[in-house]
Order: structure tokens, then C-alpha cells, then sequence
């Protein structure tokens, strides 16, 4: 068994949590009337261990790279709209270049392994570990080693932002063909079938989606599934996917708080919870994705999603929209007035709650 070296993310406390729960419930609201913003108010004061939390330094991490199972006609866009897109984003362009602008994330893009030079840039991060992966129709993604360097890129850039002040990480992604290596992680650490863990990606007609079907099939049955979470990473991941993997492991390990964007980013988390599970305590689930299979990773990680408005972009779109909840909740624990300040009377003392279990 491949284990990673220096990794050790703690469960979280229990004991914060009832007075995390007293805090929000002595709000001059109705008990559970801020609804899923209480639960993340909760979760994020057990991430950083206080009643007092705090967001620093908010960073997006877009990280980059090729697939050349594209030659399997698994995506119907062209491969070089990877590279023109991190160069769109790195002048501040596209969905992600916008939405980190407009919610407050300072953007970087990770080259995990693009097909392209690119010269140096402030927003650029080189963690390329080669010109794209295998297609893995035919051969493993990747070799043990450029699998393990990839989760152990992700690692030192992470590690790198926590020295620096960063505690809350958006993870987002560019890659054309990325939905067929997540579609085939989620089948094979989730046992879900292929047939139902694909999906048209950026716009796949039926036939083509069918077609994406029988090629991960054949692909999972020709190289099989390890009972390593490294080894079936290396065969069917994307390097992108193992770099934000490393980087979703590290943050957790240092107390911060993941927040996943779509389809293939809870891919790669689900590729770190198989590493180790402790991880997805640490995360936050900013959307619900369209791309089918999306749910049913959501739903295995245990998660809820904050937003759902129909995104299947990726690029980390939905981490940034759905970061202005995430400062709501974070507000409201620290500076939302109680019922002594307000000197209302308190509902909650008088037993007024309206919870699940008075529903049922
Ligand atoms: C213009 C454009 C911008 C994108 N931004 C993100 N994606 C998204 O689509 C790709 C995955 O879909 P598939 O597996 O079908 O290729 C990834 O790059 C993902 O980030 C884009 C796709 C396109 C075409
Ligand atoms: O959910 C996503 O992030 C997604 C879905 C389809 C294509 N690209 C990204």
C-alpha cells in the first residue's frame, strides 16, 4: 500500500460543535431559520477549531492539463481550447477569470501538465508534469511516479499558500476531456456503472455520449481496478485532477477549508477521500453540477451542495459564486446580533424550535 509521506488530517472536534450550535441558535432568529448557511457556520468554525472563524486570503486555485483520451472522441471540443483558455483567464478573462474578480478570489492557474509552452506569468503557477496524460484507452494515464508528483505538486503549492495566509481554497479546473477521467474515477471508487457516470461534458450529442460510455468501460475492464487509490488514480485520472487531489489532502492537513467546484474537481476529491477519508470534512460542496454522476458523488462524500443553478462549466465557477454564502455564513457566527444584544425576546430559550424532528 502507497502511502502518502507526512499526512495526517485530524478528524474534527465534537466538542466545538454543541457550542457552535448554542451560538447560532442564540441569533435573534428562529431556530434553524438560516438553514443550510447554520450548518456551514458550524462546519467551518470545527475546520478552524473556534467559535470565532475567520477567512483569510481566499485563493483559486484553476488547475490545467491535457488528455489525450480525446483521440477516442470522448470530447467534441478541440484540445487546444485548454491552453487559449488559461491564457483567456491569466488576462483575467473567461467565467473563472470574472467570478474570482467579482467574489473576491485571487485567481491562479496551475499548469498540471497543459500542451503548450507558456511564458511566465504572476498568476501562473508551472507544476506541469508532462505535455497531458496517456490516453487511457490504451495505456495507464499515467506511470505510479508522474502520479505521485502530481498529488505531491498539489501538496507544496497548497502548503505554500497556508505559509502565506491563505485559509480557504477554491478548487476549479480547465482541461478538455476532463468529464471522461471523472466520469471513470467516480465508477471505479464509487462502484456507480459507467453507463450512468457519464454524461455529455462540454455538449456531447447521445451518440457520443454512448460512444464516451463504451470507451471507459473498455478501459476499466482492460486495466482493471486496484484496491490502491494511487494506482487506479494513475490509470484513469487526469494530471490536473491528481494536482488538485494533493492540494485538497494538504489543505485539509493544515486546517483549511476546501471548497470543491464541480464534476471533476469532487472527482479529484473523491480520489483524496479514497487516499484518506478524513478529507472531506474539510469540505465544502459549492454546487450541484447538471453533468449526471455529479449527484451521486455528492451523495457518496456525504456533502450538500450550498447552490444549484444549473452550472456545467467548470473552471471553478460555482466555488467562487457560491464563496458569497460562505462569507454570509462566516458573518453571521461573528457579528449576526443575539437575542440579549437586541434585547429581543429570546425563542430559543422558550423552547420555540422548529427543527426536522418536530416535522417528522
Ligand atoms: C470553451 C470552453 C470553456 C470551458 N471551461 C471549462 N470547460 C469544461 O469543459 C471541459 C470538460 O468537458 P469535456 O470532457 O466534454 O471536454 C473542461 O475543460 C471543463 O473545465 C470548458 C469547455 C469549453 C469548450
Ligand atoms: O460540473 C462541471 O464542473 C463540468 C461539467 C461539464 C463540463 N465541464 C465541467
Amino acid at each position: 500500500m502507497i502511502k502518502l509521506d507526512n499526512l495526517n488530517i485530524e478528524p474534527l472536534q465534537d466538542e466545538l460543535a454543541e457550542q457552535l450550535q448554542y451560538k447560532i441558535d442564540q441569533k435573534a432568529k428562529p431556530v434553524g431559520s438560516l438553514g443550510q448557511m447554520e450548518r456551514l457556520a458550524k462546519q467551518i468554525g470545527m475546520i478552524q477549531g473556534s467559535l470565532t472563524p475567520q477567512l483569510s486570503k481566499p485563493v483559486m486555485l484553476t488547475v490545467a492539463a491535457d488528455h489525450h483520451i480525446c483521440d477516442e472522441g470522448v470530447s467534441p471540443c478541440p484540445v487546444e481550447i485548454t491552453w487559449q483558455q488559461c491564457l483567456n483567464f491569466l488576462n483575467g478573462g473567461g467565467g473563472i477569470g470574472l467570478f474570482s474578480q467579482e467574489y473576491g478570489f485571487d485567481l491562479k492557474v496551475v499548469d498540471a501538465g497543459v500542451n503548450f509552452d507558456f511564458q511566465p506569468h504572476p498568476r501562473l503557477i508551472d507544476a506541469k508534469v508532462r505535455k497531458g496524460t496517456r490516453n487511457f484507452s490504451k495505456e495507464p494515464a499515467m506511470t505510479m511516479d508522474e502520479c505521485l508528483q502530481a498529488l505531491d505538486n498539489g501538496r507544496n503549492i497548497v502548503a505554500k499558500l497556508a505559509d502565506e495566509g491563505t485559509n480557504v481554497v477554491g478548487f476549479g479546473e480547465m482541461g478538455i476531456g476532463n468529464t471522461s477521467p471523472a466520469s471513470a474515477l467516480l465508477s471505479v471508487f464509487t462502484g456507480l456503472d459507467v453507463d450512468k457516470a457519464v454524461g455529455p461534458g462540454s455538449g456531447l450529442t447521445t451518440e457520443g455520449v454512448m460512444n464516451k460510455a463504451r470507451v471507459l468501460g473498455d478501459a476499466i475492464k482492460q486495466h482493471g481496478i486496484s484496491d490502491n487509490a494511487i494506482e487506479n488514480l494513475a490509470r484513469f485520472g487526469g494530471l490536473e485532477i491528481a494536482t488538485i487531489a494533493g492540494g485538497m489532502l494538504e489543505a485539509a492537513a493544515r486546517r483549511m477549508i476546501i471548497i470543491t467546484d464541480g464534476f471533476i474537481t469532487t472527482s479529484a476529491l473523491l480520489a483524496a477521500y479514497a487516499i484518506e477519508p478524513n478529507v472531506v470534512n474539510y469540505a465544502l460542496f459549492s454546487h450541484q453540477s447538471q453533468e449526471q454522476g455529479h449527484k451521486h458523488m455528492v451523495d457518496y462524500l456525504g456533502g450538500e451542495p450550498i447552490l444549484d443553478l444549473g452550472f456545467r462549466l467548470g473552471e471553478g465557477t460555482g466555488a467562487a459564486v457560491a464563496y458569497a454564502v460562505v462569507k454570509g455564513a462566516v458573518a453571521m457566527l461573528n457579528k449576526m446580533t443575539s437575542f440579549d444584544e437586541a434585547a429581543i425576546v429570546n425563542t430559543a430559550n422558550l423552547g420555540i424550535r422548529i427543527t426536522d424532528e418536530s416535522n417528522n
